[in-house]
């Protein structure tokens, strides 16, 4: 019989009819109280979310444009994961060892990220909880539609059909909205997790107090490397990962739950139980064959922090290699070194590959061929006189095991997931303690500190280590009253500046006291060091630091543009625009690209100048700038009533100091105090 003969046109449906069977499949929707509730609760949520954010734009005066850059910046980064998508940017060969390690790492994290159980992440939480259920029972409504078209056609029902039609359009525009809300939802709450954490490990890194910034950079505290690609990329990724991880496991799991039960009322539960132990034993045995890829991940991390230092080293050091005319035996450490990441990809990508192969076999489509006869065997032993009912039922099955088999097939590859979460998990909780490490190392700090009576700096008994344990100074018993500058001389690495690491509590390895005025600690002490600091931002920025102002009164810019002329810098001022008169304004992202070193040097001065510490430590602060200008400058810093501790090694300076500490650079700690005229 053809179907060309069958095909009987029949009328088509009148507009009253269309409208009824619209009318009938909404009425449907209302009584499917499931999918009403949990699509009412994600559709709440989702508003909240919208409206939180509108409100929060509008406090911060916001007009979108930060949330336009983030999305940018969010999709750029994805998209390069994509092109990337294998390499877990910062994983670790200690990462993944055991689950009890994720639960010991995740119960350090989770507090950071969700603080409360009714906090906004909290709630982001519950909103994609209630938009998976929904998402879940929008298929199961997708398969029981594709059942019943299958029996309207067999029927031969325009009316049948038509209603499954108008259903399935429905049930497709809702899939879409919880779709989507999914993925955002999954987006914000990793940028809501990403925010949270980062804070917390800014607060603690970058602190006044503990200075760990400095300890992991500097003294290795906590054995930190490339602490700001953990922070900027690790706990980025970590987040990421996490959202994506409740989302990839909760749904897939709700999938096979509710789609086995369904299956169960249409074949029984013998052909499910037989599919499920196949899914059992092909986990175990996918698991014991995959290669050990996090270790290779942690490699490939390893040659691409080396690639992207070789990178920042050419930026940092440009003007250097320009003069050298080393550009060529630069491009060459470039290329070998991309060289080597690639190959290490290359090496990655092929073992994905067969892997990928076996795994796609396993779970996919041996998973059908295994399904196939576990749906159709109850339905060709099947005693029922219906087929069309019997087509129709095997047609929702099908399409139900269709879905719990690529649900099956996800959850077994979320292990690979956990073991990516694992990696960075680790990053973060070891990026988290180093930092902790840093701050407690203040606690066990020698020499003491005290507030002296008298108005003096006194170091007494002082005894310095270098962090690598050489002595560099041998107690040491030296008072500084106000007013009587000091010249610290020696030769290369005797010590000198590390005595002021010690003073300014940067180093903890000493023995002996030190005594500090009230003054000193109030109105402080600035290090001037050889090539001074120089902070993105302003030219006013550049003085004031590490005061800044959003917006300088007229007193503060006439002050800084006071200090700029002493030291003949009024050049870089840019009078041009009205609003500025004093013409501070002018902004690099680098101001050592444009300053020379004499200049940097003379920045330091205007510094030192605006601040008027009670204490400065000149750091051959002015080794680039010619004697006759040093000299006056030295005045105008001593006329500022700042007294100061010069490490030089130009003995023109002596004229303006009191005294004279020689560190003798024996390795002894050695040193002879001398009183200068
Ligand atoms: N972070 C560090 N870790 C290990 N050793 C360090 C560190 N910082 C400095 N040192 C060592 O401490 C010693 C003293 O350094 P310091 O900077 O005080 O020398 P200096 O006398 O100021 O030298 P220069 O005149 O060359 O500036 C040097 O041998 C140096 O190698």
């Amino acid at each position: 019989m053809s179907l060309r003969t069958t095909a009987q046109m029949p009328r088509l449906l009148t507009r009253a009819e269309w409208l009824s069977i619209t009318r009938e499949v909404l009425a449907s929707y209302a009584k499917d109280k499931r999918t009403l509730v949990t699509l009412a609760l994600s559709l709440g949520g989702v508003t909240a979310l919208a409206l939180s954010r509108a409100a929060d734009s509008a406090a911060r005066g916001g007009d979108g444009l930060t949330d336009v850059i983030r999305a940018e910046a969010r999709a750029k980064k994805e998209s390069s994961k994509t092109a990337n998508s294998a390499v877990s940017r910062r994983s670790s060969a200690k990462s993944a060892k055991s689950d009890a390690t994720l639960v010991a790492r995740l119960r350090i994290i989770l507090p950071i990220i969700v603080p409360s159980a009714t906090s906004t992440e909290a709630c982001l939480l519950y909103t994609q909880t209630a938009t998976l259920i929904c998402r879940s029972l929008l298929s199961l409504r997708i398969s029981e539609l594709k059942g019943r078209g299958l029996k309207s056609v067999l029927n031969r029902s325009w009316k049948e059909f038509s209603t499954a039609m108008v259903d399935f359009f429905f049930t497709s525009v809702a899939a879409s909205f919880v779709n989507s809300t999914l993925k955002y939802l999954a987006n914000t709450i990793s940028v809501r997790f990403r925010e949270r954490l980062t804070k917390h490990t800014h607060a603690r890194y970058a602190n006044a107090q503990n200075l760990s910034f400095y300890k992991a950079a500097v003294l290795r505290v906590g054995d930190l490397d490339n602490a700001d690609a953990r922070i900027c990329d690790d706990l980025s990724l970590f987040c990421d990962t996490a959202s994506d991880l409740f989302g990839r496991t909760f749904k897939p799991a709700l999938d096979v739950v509710l789609s086995t039960h369904r299956m169960g009322q249409n074949m029984g539960y013998t052909g499910l139980a037989i599919l499920y132990s196949y899914f059992a034993l092909s986990g175990v045995v996918i698991k014991a064959v995959s290669p050990p890829f996090s270790k290779y991940i942690a490699h490939l991390q390893k040659l691409e922090g080396t690639f992207r230092r070789n990178h920042s080293r050419l930026i940092t050091h440009a003007e250097e290699v320009a003069f050298l005319n080393g550009a060529d035996r630069e491009r060459k450490i470039l290329d070998d070194s991309l060289l080597t990441v690639t190959r290490a990809q290359g090496t990655y990508f092929w073992m994905q590959f067969k892997q990928g192969i076996f795994d796609q076999f396993v779970t996919k489509y041996f998973a059908s061929q295994v399904g196939w006869p576990v749906v159709a065997v109850p339905f060709l032993m099947s005693t029922s006189n219906d087929a069309t009912e019997v087509a129709s039922k095997y047609r929702e099955s099908d399409s139900l095991i269709t879905e719990a088999s690529a649900a099956v097939g996800d959850l077994m590859l979320v292990y690979k997931k956990l073991q990516r979460l694992n990696g960075y998990a680790s990053r973060v909780v070891e990026l988290l303690e180093a930092v902790k490490k840093g701050s407690d190392a203040q606690d066990t700090k020698v020499p003491s500190t005290e507030i002296s009576e008298d108005g003096a700096i006194e170091f007494r008994d002082l005894t310095v280590y270098s962090p690598d344990r050489r002595l560099l100074l041998d107690h040491l018993n030296l008072r500084i009253p106000k007013g009587r500058h000091l010249l610290v001389t020696g030769p290369n690495g005797a010590g000198k500046t590390s005595l002021f690491r010690v003073l300014r509590g940067l180093w903890a390895q000493t023995d002996g006291q030190l005594f500090v005025p009230k003054e000193a600690s109030e109105r402080g002490m600035l290090y001037v060091p050889q090539r001074p600091y120089l902070v993105t931002g302003t030219l006013r920025d550049q003085v004031t630091y590490p005061q800044h102002y959003r917006k300088a009164s007229r007193e503060v810019d006439a002050r800084v543009h006071a200090c700029l002329e002493k030291v003949r810098l009024t050049k870089l001022c840019d009078a041009s625009a009205t609003e500025d008169p004093f013409g501070l304004s002018s902004y690099h992202h680098d101001w050592n690209d444009v300053l020379s070193g004499g200049e940097k040097q003379r920045v330091g001065f205007a510094r030192l100048l605006y601040h008027s510490p009670a204490y400065a430590v000149l750091d051959e602060a002015t080794a680039a700038i010619n004697p006759d200008e040093e000299s006056k400058l030295y005045e105008m810093v001593l006329e500022n009533d700042t007294t100061v501790f010069s490490i030089a090694h130009r003995l023109e300076l002596r004229k303006f100091h009191k005294a004279e500490l020689h560190f003798v650079g024996d390795g002894s700690g050695s040193f002879e105090i001398r009183e200068l005229r």
